[in-house]
């Protein structure tokens, strides 16, 4: 049994995070943290998140001394903000842990990133060095060895499923970028009250245009530029991406379809759609991106939905671990 800590477990992926370590056959919760601050410190989680009654009935500890957490974990999820997650990874990596970071600290192996599009300066350039990037679908032989895994953004996640197997395949245009439009629901703002984020204030409404930090994640492991425009929605989780693309002269839908089903043929967490689009409503509460296409001249419009706390953090997150751990990829998942 993996000994299994989860720091920012009061949080919306810390609670999904819980569920699934709590039905894992090969790891236990040997403890929950929040901050030393933390006004839920002591409480159950199964209070702050009833979902949980009766299955995860432990409490939220104050991180109070990091090394004594570090001393009882072989595994550590931090599900805590970029800031907090850049500052705790190198302490639980130097305990022997293995560190599962579901934040953007450690995403981008570029310093100046950092400063750009997340306001603070990277202490750490040797662990942007080491980390793997966690998109489990494409990483497979990298997190088995990984001491450190970067879980990408809920955003790129989907953007990437959707354009990672044309790209490889040389099938899009250069001449175009391609332009994803994505609404997700307002829980990918996490659990904190935030005026922006209250049942009156939000309705539909693009933010971050030009400016959102997911554009140069998604470039940067793509390796091509894209267009990217966030939309705030008003439900509570899900993403749904509507990608247009341009495809090189001659591709055919066949192509297209052939390209997926050989990057996803055995990837169960990647649902491909032979007919119609997905919708959020088939994906909300469950660990899947589902992935579906129309294809019109050299037009092509791909629509990607996933749940932002699940297939775009804490599902991927744990899919990560299996596959770093060599259980089954979807071990606890489905
Ligand atoms: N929500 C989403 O859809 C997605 C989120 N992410 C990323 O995952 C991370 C977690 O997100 P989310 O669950 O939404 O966030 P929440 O705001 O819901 O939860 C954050 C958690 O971190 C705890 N925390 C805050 N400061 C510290 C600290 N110094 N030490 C330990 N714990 C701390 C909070 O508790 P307290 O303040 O009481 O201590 C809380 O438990 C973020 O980096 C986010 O960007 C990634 C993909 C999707
Ligand atoms: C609706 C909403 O606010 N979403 C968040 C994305 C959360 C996420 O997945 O991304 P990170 O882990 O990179 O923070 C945002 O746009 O900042």
């Amino acid at each position: 049994m993996l000994k299994t800590l989860i720091v920012g477990a009061s949080g919306y992926t810390g609670a999904e995070l819980a569920n699934y370590i709590h039905r894992h056959p090969c790891m236990n919760i040997t403890a929950l943290a929040v901050s030393a601050q933390s006004t839920d410190a002591g409480k159950l989680i199964s209070d702050l998140h009833p979902q949980l009654k009766g299955r995860v009935d432990l409490p939220l500890q104050p991180l109070l001394e990091v090394s004594e957490f570090a001393a009882a974990a072989d595994v550590v999820f931090l599900a805590t903000a970029h800031e907090v997650s850049h500052d705790l990874a190198p302490l639980f990596l130097q305990a022997g842990c293995v560190v599962f970071d579901l934040s953007g600290a450690y995403r981008v192996n570029d310093t100046a990133f950092y400063h750009t599009y997340y306001g603070f300066t990277h202490q750490h350039p040797a662990l942007l060095e080491q980390a793997v990037y966690g998109l489990a679908e494409w990483q497979s032989a990298k997190l088995k060895e990984a001491k450190l895994v970067a879980v990408p953004g809920c955003y790129p996640t989907a953007a990437q499923l959707a354009l990672k197997p044309l790209i490889d395949n040389s099938l899009l245009t250069p001449e175009q970028w391609p332009v994803i439009n994505a609404i997700s629901g307002v829980s990918g703002a996490g659990r904190k009250a935030a005026l922006s984020n209250s049942f009156c204030e939000v309705s539909l409404q693009p933010y971050g245009i030009f400016t959102h930090r997911h554009q140069p994640e998604i470039s940067a492991h793509l390796g091509t530029e894209v267009i990217f425009t966030p939309h705030l929605g008003n439900f509570a989780r899900g993403i749904l991406e509507t990608i247009t693309c341009r495809l090189k002269p001659g591709v055919s839908q066949t192509q297209v379809a052939q390209a997926f089903s050989e990057a996803y043929a055995d990837k169960p967490l990647v649902r491909l759609y032979e007919k119609g689009v997905p919708a959020l409503k088939n994906v909300v509460g469950l660990p899947y991106c589902d992935i579906g296409f129309a294809v019109q001249d050299e037009h092509l419009i791909m629509v990607a939905a996933e749940d932002n706390l699940l297939k775009g953090a804490a599902a991927q997150a744990v899919q990560c671990a299996n596959l770093r751990f060599g259980f089954h990829e979807t071990e606890s998942l489905i």
